[in-house]
């Protein structure tokens, strides 16, 4: 029989049921996991340290982190009976080394199993507008963040043998996209890097699994979009402003609210939760399926034609006829949300 703390869910793609437990041989199966979360003063970060502190198998124990604890009402408010049992709030920047290694070394002999780096910042707009400061804060933060923090673990996770490190990359980890240029190559950086890390990681049994979420419906929308209102575009030439705030930022908005997740569906169980599960996790692990057809194109065609001239026609040619298909998909979205929601009323999983 499995332990209480073993899982046999069948994820996609996998052919056998295999109990989670077996993902840290030699360890006792019944010990919760520690798992640190980066970022968790709100959306994805917020959302994943509440749903897997309030496991009802308990098979984890959440270090929460953040990099300003005077946000930390939300979170608190969100874990309810979860804070101070299994779940702890933290203070971490990823910009800052010393206030990682201070938090990691509080942590009882520095054993996370479980590393989820989620911190990251947006950055939408001309590149002419943007200063080379702003570009690197973005690199700071998205990639030399992840690098940090994987470089405080990564050694004590060699030594046990055993461990998992999961970024939150994006589909922009895949794929660029028009005004996006910085964070696309912030999140390509982080690509990359595990990409080659993957390998030699594997070899002490140390997993790295990119999660590549399309667009999610969090602050990080809100705080792009304020900045973007608040930018000075006199530095860029009028048809390229124009094209920015007419129409990336009017198609932006029709794709966050059309194909947009919620942090929540993020942290179900089949998404986030179960990739960090699974007694293989996956190297990638795309969370939008109605996204992934736009990912697909630049595998179907290595010259990198097939993804340029339909995202160029998308934006210049087929506007109307993207916006008519995307209200389409809001809607097909909305009604299979409402017969999930009834279906869970009739108490029916
Ligand atoms: N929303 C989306 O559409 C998508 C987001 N992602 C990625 O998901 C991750 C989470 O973003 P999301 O939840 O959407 O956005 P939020 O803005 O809601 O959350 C971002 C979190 O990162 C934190 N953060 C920023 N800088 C630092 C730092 N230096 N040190 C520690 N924490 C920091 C923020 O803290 P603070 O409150 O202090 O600013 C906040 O808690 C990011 O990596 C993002 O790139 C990927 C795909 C899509
Ligand atoms: C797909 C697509 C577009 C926009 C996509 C967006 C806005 C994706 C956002 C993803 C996010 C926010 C990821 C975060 O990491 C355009 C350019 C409007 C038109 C061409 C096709």
């Amino acid at each position: 029989m499995l332990s209480p703390h073993c899982d046999t869910r069948q994820l996609p793609g996998e052919g056998q049921l295999i109990p989670w437990c077996q993902h840290s041989p030699g360890l006792d199966p019944m010990a919760p996991k520690t798992v640190l979360i980066t970022g968790c003063s709100s959306g994805i970060g917020l959302a994943l340290a509440v749903k897997m502190a309030r496991d009802k198998q308990k098979r984890f124990k959440v270090i929460a982190t953040m990099r300003n604890l005077a946000k930390r009402g939300s979170l608190e408010v969100a874990a309810g009976a979860a804070l101070h049992k299994t779940l702890e709030i933290r203070q971490l920047d990823v910009c800052d080394e010393r206030s990682i290694r201070s938090c990691i070394t509080g942590i009882p002999n520095r054993h996370v199993d479980i590393l989820i780096n989620n911190a990251g910042v947006g950055m939408i707009g001309p590149i002419e507008c943007q200063t080379i400061e702003e570009m690197k804060g973005v690199m700071e933060t998205n990639f030399f963040g992840v690098v940090r923090m994987i470089k405080e673990v990564l050694p004590d996770m060699k030594k046990r043998r055993s461990g998992h490190i999961v970024v939150i990359s994006s589909v922009m980890g895949l794929q660029g996209i028009m005004f996006n240029d910085i964070y696309t190559a912030s999140k390509f950086a982080v690509e990359g890097f595990c990409e080659s890390l993957v390998i030699q990681a594997l070899k002490f049994n140390v997993f790295v699994s990119l999660i590549e979420p399309g667009p999610v419906v969090t602050e990080f929308e809100m705080k792009v979009y304020e900045d973007a209102e608040n930018s000075d575009y006199s530095m860029a030439d009028p048809e390229t402003a124009d094209m920015f705030t007419n129409l990336y930022l009017k198609n932006s908005k029709a794709i966050f609210s059309s194909l947009g997740q919620t942090p929540n569906e993020i942290a179900e169980v089949k998404e986030l939760v179960g990739v960090i599960c699974a007694a293989k996790p996956p190297f990638r692990h795309q969370t939008n399926a109605v996204y992934t057809p736009m990912t697909a194109l630049k595998h179907a065609d290595p010259t990198g034609a097939l993804m340029t001239d339909t995202f160029y026609k998308m934006v210049f040619k087929y506007d109307t006829l993207m916006h008519v298909s995307l209200k389409a998909i809001k809607l097909i979205r909305w009604q299979a949300r409402k017969m999930k929601q009834g279906v869970k009323m009739l108490g029916f999983k």
